[in-house]
């Protein structure tokens, strides 16, 4: 291709091409001055005296064909810098278009990235508030209730069920399910055949095999499934599952997946903490020898039976318990053999009374009975019964080293007092009066001076 020369070589070109011209011009008039009918033609300048005549037209010519060419020439270049300058341009646009696309696209993605970030951002949020919900939770019930909600605001596009471990941890109840197809996922399923909770992972088939779904995923028409569990130090407390009628690679991204982990982790740790707390708040109400409630777990059974009665018109009879002679006994037959005696009476009293009734160990050798809508006449009556029964079973019971004899001193609310501390003491003063009477014996509060006098009487 033709390309531009510089303008001072050019110029030296120009004189070169000049002088060619000139040259070829004089070569043709020398040669054609040889021709006859050029000096036919060129007779009358000679004639007139204008021998250089020609010449001078020859050279005249040639400067007009070098001027013409030059022109061409110039015309020839600035149509080829005018090409250049639109290659260039044509570039110059091309380049700007690929910048744009990439801005574009930078931009797109940026938008991708800042949505992203928004949706992961409003998820962190719900899941700390759900931790908030959690830890304040007070029941089972309440948790489950949480929990199932948090995980239906983070997967509201899937088809989800959300399980939750009974009372035996044998069976998992499906407790909320949401999403197209939630009315095809099974209501309960049994822990042999989950392989959540048999292997304590989360669990993924997306494969068209289904050879190792359990019973749950294959009886369905959903294909791809995924299971979570939501456990904490190998206790299982309920399953994520979440299901697809595609054949899916991934029902969760990567994302996605590492939050709901975290989440159900998250859940797992407060079913178990509320567990410990139950379990705590159990061991801190219960006597550890007899399993019965302790002083602490009466209090709040006992305030709440007296507001009960008064506000439903009923009496209320408290029995304080005492087994005589028990420092003797401890004496004679050594203390696990105490312990052994102590259980015996717990478990009478507790087989002695009916599903309302409430029996404590109170402290030591005392124990308390609380009869809800008893009358005092009906304790009693019942009370010296249970009296010669437990002493009859502690003949012929193993546990026992020798008979065994109760005191019992009895009060009732609201006809003795309505406050359980005061109710508790007016048992204690029958109870008193029962052991200066002799012990093996039952007492009714009467008053201070009656009880006195009670006591002192002979049986
Ligand atoms: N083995 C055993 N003995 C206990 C336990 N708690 C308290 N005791 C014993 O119970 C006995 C209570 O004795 P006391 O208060 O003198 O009463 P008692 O000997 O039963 O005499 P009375 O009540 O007047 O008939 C003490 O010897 C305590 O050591 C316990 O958990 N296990």
């Amino acid at each position: 291709m033709f390309r531009f020369r510089k303008p001072e070589r050019r110029s030296t070109l120009d004189v070169w091409i000049a002088c060619g011209f000139f040259l070829v011009a004089y070569i043709a008039a020398a040669l054609l001055d040889l021709n006859d009918s050029w000096r036919l033609w060129t007779q009358p300048f000679r004639m007139i005296g204008l021998d250089a005549l020609p010449m001078a037209l020859a050279i005249t010519v040639g400067i007009v064909v070098w001027f013409a060419w030059r022109r061409w020439q110039e015309g020839e270049e600035s149509r080829l810098a005018l090409s250049e300058t639109v290659e260039r341009l044509q570039v110059e646009v091309e380049e700007r278009k690929h910048a744009q696309e990439i801005a574009q696209v930078l931009s797109e993605t940026k938008n991708e990235v800042l949505d992203n970030e928004y949706q992961r951002s409003e998820q962190l949020a719900q899941v700390s508030k759900m931790g908030d919900f959690l830890a304040a939770a007070s029941s089972p019930e309440e948790l489950k209730e949480i929990s199932a909600k948090c995980l239906r605001n983070l997967l509201p596009h899937l088809t989800v069920g959300v399980m939750f471990a009974d009372k035996s941890f044998s069976r998992w109840q499906l407790h909320s399910a949401w999403g197209e197809y939630h009315e095809r996922i099974h209501p309960h399923v049994d822990a042999e055949q989950c392989w959540v909770l048999r292997r304590g992972q989360q669990y993924a088939d997306q494969s068209n095999t289904q050879t190792m779904l359990c019973n749950e995923a294959n009886v369905t028409e959903l294909k791809t499934v995924a299971c979570y569990p939501i456990f904490c130090r190998e206790m299982q407390f309920g399953v994520l599952h979440i299901r697809s009628a595609e054949w899916q690679e991934h029902i969760l991204s990567a994302e996605e997946e590492k939050m709901i982990v975290g989440v159900c982790n998250t859940i797992g740790l407060h079913f178990y903490n509320a567990q410990l707390r139950a379990e705590l708040s159990m061991a801190s109400n219960r006597d550890e020898l007899t399993g019965l409630l302790n002083r602490r777990g009466l209090g709040n059974t006992l305030k709440r039976e007296i507001t009960a009665a008064g506000q439903q018109g009923y009496k209320v009879t408290v029995a304080m318990i005492d087994i005589d002679h028990f420092k003797a006994y401890n004496d004679t037959y050594g203390h696990p053999e105490g312990d052994k005696a102590l259980k015996f009476i717990a478990e009478q009293l507790a087989s002695n009374l009916r599903a309302r009734d409430v029996v404590a160990r109170y402290g030591g050798e005392e124990f308390i009975l609380v009869l809800p809508n008893t009358t005092k006449a009906e304790a009693y009556k019942k009370l010296k019964a249970m009296l010669v029964s437990i002493n009859k079973a502690s003949v012929s019971s193993s546990e026992c080293c020798k008979p065994i004899t109760l005191s019992i001193g009895i009060a009732t609310s609201p006809d003795d007092q309505t406050d359980e501390e005061r109710l508790v003491k007016l048992a204690d003063t029958a109870l008193y009066a029962a052991k200066k009477r002799g012990r093996n014996c039952v007492i009714p509060y009467i008053s201070p001076h009656a009880n006195n006098r009670i006591a002192t009487t002979q049986a």
